[in-house]
């Protein structure tokens, strides 16, 4: 029988370092975020921001240290049945309408068929949902790629520059969709250059800043 994931999780990060093509992008990275938070990761183009999510997603090895959920039971550290990566890809298959890509990854994290009108209704998508993704621009495709935030039921949500090329209200929409989700327990980490007006997050920045 499958274990659901449990809601509420945490974040631990000890001396983490990560490499990519051979090259440490990260080294001695410690962090940590509690149920209901929200945390922004800062930093210059390349600082490593991309790779921290895709680690903590368990998409990318980690070299050295430790990255563990927290509050979530000795049963349940798979990170991966616990977070979901919406990275700059919006994995949307351009044939499919906005609707048939969502029912698509319903059926991939198992979720119940009512969740993809929550998630239309979620990024506003309603009226565009029986279009084929191909027909999207490019800020309704990135909204449509963040429907598998809603989609996947997961507690932790790692959002990779969610604001890029969505409009203000979109972006305001978003960040209501995001404080919803850790008012319910759930956590977020969001890499970002600017824009996101979230009061109560916490701020990290990654690569040589983050030391200055
Ligand atoms: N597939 C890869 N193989 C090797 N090196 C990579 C790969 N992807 C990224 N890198 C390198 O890793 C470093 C960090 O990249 P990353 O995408 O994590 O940065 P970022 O902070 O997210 O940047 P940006 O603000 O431009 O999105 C960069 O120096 C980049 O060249």
């Amino acid at each position: 029988m499958r274990t659901a994931a449990r809601f509420a999780v945490g974040l631990r990060l000890e001396d983490v370092a990560v490499a990519r093509g051979g090259r440490t992008i990260l080294a001695d990275v410690s962090l940590t975020l509690a149920p209901r938070e929200t945390l922004l990761v800062k930093g210059r183009n390349g600082a490593g921001k991309t790779t921290l999510l895709r680690a903590i997603a368990g998409l990318l090895p980690v070299e050295r240290g430790r990255i563990a959920l927290t509050n979530a039971g000795s049963e349940a550290q798979d990170r991966r049945g616990h977070a979901i990566y919406a990275g700059h890809a919006d994995a949307l298959k351009p044939a499919l309408t906005v609707r048939e890509n969502l029912a698509f990854w319903a059926k991939l994290h198992r979720a119940p068929i009512a969740r993809i009108e929550e998630a239309l209704a979620a990024l506003d998508l309603a009226s565009l949902a029986d279009q084929p993704a191909a027909r999207l621009s490019a800020g309704q495709k990135r909204r449509a790629g963040l429907t598998r935030l809603v989609l996947s039921g997961k507690p932790l949500w790692l959002l990779d520059e969610p604001a890029a090329a969505i409009d203000a209200d979109s972006l305001a929409r978003l960040t209501g969709l995001v404080k919803a989700h850790c008012d319910k327990g759930g956590a977020a980490i969001i890499a970002t250059h600017d824009r996101i007006s979230l009061p109560s997050a916490r701020a990290v920045i990654v690569g040589p800043e983050a030391t200055a």
